[in-house]
């Protein structure tokens, strides 16, 4: 007898709600089953961006936007349903990650008693809308033990895609990057490498009002400015070692902006090529520094469409082979959502979702809240 979950998720970039329905099996094997990308409406994405904004915090704001996620949520749920054409009774369980708006991991300069992250997305409004049992709150148990509350998913990495003949490397490249290393001895490390797409998203939006530059196209038109590049590699995150988290409060448009004061006369282009090889220079270098050489490279997230950055992570990785996560069962852009839906089970089983040497939380623990339909 299986169990079906949904995983809901929807990441920094803010490109869509990603909802994938799974069965984990009596044997705990995950099968990915069916999935749909639901709009973020464009009013829900200026306000998300606004409380993502660390110079405005309001609460009115936050309120209302934690419901309106919630009852987004709910609704990419019961479509989810309606597309794989099942009941909501069907369901065990929605996991449900939620919007992440602020994220204060303990690090060098925040004690662990002042960190904080916030997702929302109200998983009260998840379950009455939709009918099914909600988990949600994932990553705030996880900084309480003291660790970073991410990255979460090489816990589902592990269970879903380890093996004891070879060492694995996934790479997530979203808004963020985040690597998990799954040793051929069942040892796991993962930590974020740095920016994903969000710087290159932020200049071209700020540049051509495009979402994102579609194949790395517009980057691949310019050249690297060396010097530019070199800045932008001495922020100290890269230097740190894990565990390690990040998000849009380290690294934004303000990022851009401040370099761009020091090099003001670098073309748009050419600052686009060199953010497309800073995100691919600061994953390789992580990966680097934490893999076998060669050990094998499976990409997910919406980076993994990038022709351009994928052709850059070749050359600056050549002993890798590297495919993407379809090669292992699941499609690259819902490894995400399918992880958080496996999550959810493991907290519905008692089970524990983090792992304390990617964390550095004090132990493992049991992830989430359990509102039930
Ligand atoms: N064809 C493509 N070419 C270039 N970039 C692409 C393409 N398709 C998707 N992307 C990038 O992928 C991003 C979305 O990725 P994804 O949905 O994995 O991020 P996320 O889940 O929001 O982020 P995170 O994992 O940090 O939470 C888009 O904003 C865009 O930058
Ligand atoms: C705080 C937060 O939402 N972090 C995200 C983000 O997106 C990628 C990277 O930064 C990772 O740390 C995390 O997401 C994945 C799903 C994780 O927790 O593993």
């Amino acid at each position: 007898m299986s169990s079906k979950y949904i995983g809901l998720m929807s990441g920094t970039s803010l490109d869509g709600i990603d909802a994938a329905l799974i069965s984990i099996d009596k044997d705990g094997c995950v099968h990915f089953e069916h999935s749909i990308s639901a709009e973020l409406p464009r009013e829900l994405k200026k306000d998300i961006l606004q409380l993502c904004s660390t110079s405005h915090d309001e609460i009115e704001l936050l309120g209302k936007t934690d419901r309106k996620i919630g009852q987004v949520f709910a609704e990419a749920a019961l479509a989810l349903c309606a597309s794989a054409n099942i009941k909501t009774t069907d369901v065990t369980a929605v996991g449900s990650h939620g919007q992440t708006v602020r994220h204060r991991p303990p690090d060098n300069s925040r004690d662990y008693r002042n960190a904080f992250t916030l997702q929302i997305g109200d998983p009260n409004t998840i379950a009455e809308i939709s009918g099914i049992t909600t988990v949600g709150d994932f990553r705030r148990r996880d900084i309480a033990a003291a660790g970073q509350g991410a990255p979460l998913v090489p816990a589902f990495h592990a269970a879903a895609f380890a093996d004891p003949l070879e060492e694995r490397i996934i790479l997530n490249i979203g808004g963020m990057a985040n690597v998990s290393i799954l040793k051929k001895n069942g040892d796991v490390t993962g930590f974020d490498t740095g920016p994903g797409n969000v710087l290159m998203d932020s200049w071209i939006q700020h540049c051509q009002q495009l979402n994102y530059d579609r194949n790395g196209e517009w980057a691949a038109s310019g050249s690297v400015d060396p010097a530019l590049l070199q800045y932008f590699l001495q922020s100290n995150y890269y230097r740190q070692t894990g565990p390690k988290s990040t998000g849009r409060e380290q690294f934004n448009m303000q990022t851009i902006e401040e370099a761009l004061k020091v090099f003001p006369c670098i073309a748009a282009p050419d600052v686009q090529a060199t953010l497309l090889e800073l995100t691919a220079r600061s994953i390789c270098d992580a990966i680097e520094k934490s893999s076998t050489a060669n050990s094998s490279l499976f990409l997910c997230g919406g980076g993994s469409a990038n022709l351009a950055l994928c052709q850059r992570l070749k050359i600056l990785l050549p002993s890798h082979a590297i495919n993407d996560t379809s090669a292992l069962g699941i499609p690259p852009d819902w490894v995400e959502a399918v992880a958080f839906g496996w999550i959810a089970h493991q907290t519905l089983n008692h089970l524990p979702g983090n792992i304390p040497a990617v964390t550095g939380a004090k132990g493992s623990r049991i992830l989430g809240a359990i509102y039930p339909a």
